[in-house]
């Protein structure tokens, strides 16, 4: 059984693959935070932008199969067939890997995705994924070492980027952290990246566009 909040195509928004049509499968649930607001100053991750409680949102609900949860995936692709660019779902939540398994990418692969995670990195990755987002959270282990971005919200006193630089990613990517200082945590993002060119920045597009 599957727990998702909701499943909507957007554009990837964040990243370096940001501006790509994408379904976006919001598992429910975190192992960093419980989503309650009450919980939110005791938690391991204290800043989440999102909703990840429950499977109330568009789309969302208990899937009992691989199968049923790449059909849901599938209904909510709008994009045309074209030979260059096959679908392609971003698995997000909270934390999806607490719950996507290899039977989940197969499945998304038989009905033609392409499958990307985005994750805390504190949990190992089922096999096939063809791209893994880890963006890792305050004092936080994490076991996921290797992927394609590193997305380091910034700034966290308790992640400071050295601590990533040395791992196995294609992408070295800052991200403000959104709340209350979001226009002095870009200004600091920008500052360090010019400072530090190891270092891209990663804007939440979607923000700026009004859009999901
Ligand atoms: C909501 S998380 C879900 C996936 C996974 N649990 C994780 O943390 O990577 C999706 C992305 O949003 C980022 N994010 C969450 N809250 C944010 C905030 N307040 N500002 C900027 N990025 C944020 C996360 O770091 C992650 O890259
Ligand atoms: N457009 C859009 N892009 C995103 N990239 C990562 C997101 C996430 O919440 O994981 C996200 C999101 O929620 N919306
Ligand atoms: S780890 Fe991800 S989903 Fe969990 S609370 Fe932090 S940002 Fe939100
Ligand atoms: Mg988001």
């Amino acid at each position: 059984m599957y727990l998702i909040k909701e499943i909507f195509y957007t554009l990837q928004g964040e990243g370096s693959h940001a501006g790509r049509p994408s379904v976006f499968c919001r598992f429910s649930r975190c192992n960093l935070w419980t989503g309650r607001e009450k919980d939110r100053h005791r938690a391991v991750c204290t800043f989440c932008d999102t909703d990840f409680v429950g499977t109330d949102g568009p789309g969302g609900g208990k899937f009992p199969t691989a199968e049923a949860l790449a059909a849901a995936i599938s209904a909510a692709w709008a994009g045309a067939a074209h030979p260059r660019s096959k679908p392609y779902v971003v698995c997000t939540g909270g934390e999806p890997l607490l719950q996507l398994d290899k039977a989940a990418v197969d499945a998304l692969h038989a009905a033609g995705f392409e499958v990307a995670v985005e994750t805390n990195g504190t949990r190992p990755a089922p096999p096939g994924l063809d791209w893994i987002c880890v963006s890792p959270k305050s004092t936080a282990e994490v076991v996921l070492t290797t992927g394609d971005d590193l997305k380091l919200v910034y700034p966290q006193p308790d992640a400071l980027p050295d601590r990533f630089e040395h791992l196995d990613f294609t992408h070295f990517l800052l991200q403000p952290m959104d709340g209350p200082d979001v226009e002095a945590n870009t200004r600091a993002t920008v500052e360090y990246c010019l400072k530090h060119p190891q270092w891209h920045l990663s804007l939440q597009t979607h923000k700026y566009l009004g859009i999901a």
